[in-house]
């Protein structure tokens, strides 16, 4: 997908602005309450009008002031999830999901609803009056209807925010293997820096009403852990693992990982808190942890008493926290290789 956008829009006393230029298929929308991030849907989707300015996605002209042009919301053919999925009550789960579908023209229908009630695993749920349904279910269902709808970007507006904990780390894997298996672009807000790497590459940084940088998820997460006092979280995409006696071992690139938690899907999505790393100047006699893995230090950082240490490990690259006397007693430097001792149990499992 490519977006292009330079509007106005004054609200009240509440002015927003955004210029960018952006291409990719993940896209997040990360800022402060009240910064204007719903704002910037509304805008895009054409619930609300810019007083000035022009948006064009792909090809396609949405809103140009210059031009007298703004397609109404049908003809932009952009799907919107909000936080509380907006069902209509008195039809079955599949007269909502067909909803849209129906009144897409054939030709524009790239998505089946087989396929879809499928991977959102809603085949038993049909027949049922949407009022009987769980919150997380009724989220499920309110994204195949906007996907079934055959949007060319679904816009999500905290789809996750209403959930309990549990519930949202059983939703994502949908949300994952959907927007991966139909490639649909996405464009999805989110308080979570969590939700944010989870589900999205790029992210617009939204602050009082204006869209001041674009920059990559991960950039974001890195600049997050300088500002705050948590500790960084590596997350790792594990594949499928092979049984290691009572473990279970993982490749990561070209690594082998060995793990306590057992992941069933293709892609399992496991966290590694940095402080729970220990580097050793070389390898250690005998250890009780089971990953030992030889790497070389690619950039070194200090925030107070906090140094942050990027590992390069084979192809892969890990984030380890540890304090400046220890950086000292090493001889931190870049190029230095060193040993990252990891135990089975340190990784949590999240997706
Ligand atoms: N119709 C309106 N008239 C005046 N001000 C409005 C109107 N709608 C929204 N606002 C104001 O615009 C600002 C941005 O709101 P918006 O909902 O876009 O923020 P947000 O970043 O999505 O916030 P949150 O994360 O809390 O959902 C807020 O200060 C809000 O009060």
């Amino acid at each position: 997908m490519h977006l292009d956008v330079s509007l106005r829009k004054q609200q009240g006393t509440f002015q927003f602005t955004a210029e960018f230029s952006l291409s990719g298929q993940r896209i997040g929308l990360f800022g402060p309450s009240g910064s204007g991030k719903s704002t910037l849907m509304h805008l895009l989707a054409g619930l609300l009008k810019p007083d000035s300015g022009s948006i064009h996605l792909d090809e396609t002209v949405l809103f140009d002031s210059a031009r007298g042009i703004n397609l109404p919301p049908e003809q932009r053919r952009i799907g919107v999830v909000f936080q509380h999925a907006h069902l209509f009550p008195h039809m079955s789960v599949r007269r909502n999901l067909l909803y849209g579908w129906r009144r897409t023209p054939e030709a524009e229908r790239h998505v089946e609803p087989e396929a879809i009630i499928e991977v959102l695993h809603l085949a038993h749920l049909l027949d049922r009056g949407v009022n009987l349904l769980s919150g997380g279910e009724r989220q499920r269902v309110a994204l195949g209807r906007t996907i079934l709808s055959c949007p060319r970007l679904i816009l999500m507006d905290e789809p996750l925010t209403g959930l309990d904990e549990e519930l949202k780390f059983q939703i994502m894997p949908y949300l994952n293997s959907v927007f991966s298996r139909f490639d649909i672009p996405l464009l999805f807000i989110s308080h979570s820096l969590l939700e944010m790497r989870l589900m999205t590459e790029q992210v617009l940084v939204v602050e009082q009403g204006e869209v001041k940088r674009q920059m990559a998820t991960e950039e974001l997460a890195q600049s997050a852990w300088a500002a705050s006092r948590q500790g960084y979280v590596n997350l790792l995409r594990l594949g499928r693992p092979q049984p290691q006696g009572d473990l279970w071992a993982y490749q990561w690139g070209d690594v082998r990982l060995v793990l306590t938690e057992q992941g069933e899907n293709e892609e399992n999505v496991f966290e590694l808190d940095a402080r729970e790393i220990l580097l050793f100047k070389r390898h250690p006699e005998a250890t009780s942890a089971r990953n030992l893995l030889p790497c070389t230090v690619r950039k070194l950082f200090t925030v107070g008493n906090r140094v942050r240490v990027e590992l390069q490990c084979g192809s892969q690259t890990m984030t380890v926290q540890i304090v400046p006397e220890s950086m000292r007693e090493l001889a931190l430097e870049t190029g230095k290789e060193v040993v990252a001792v990891i135990k089975a149990s340190a990784f949590r499992k999240l997706l």
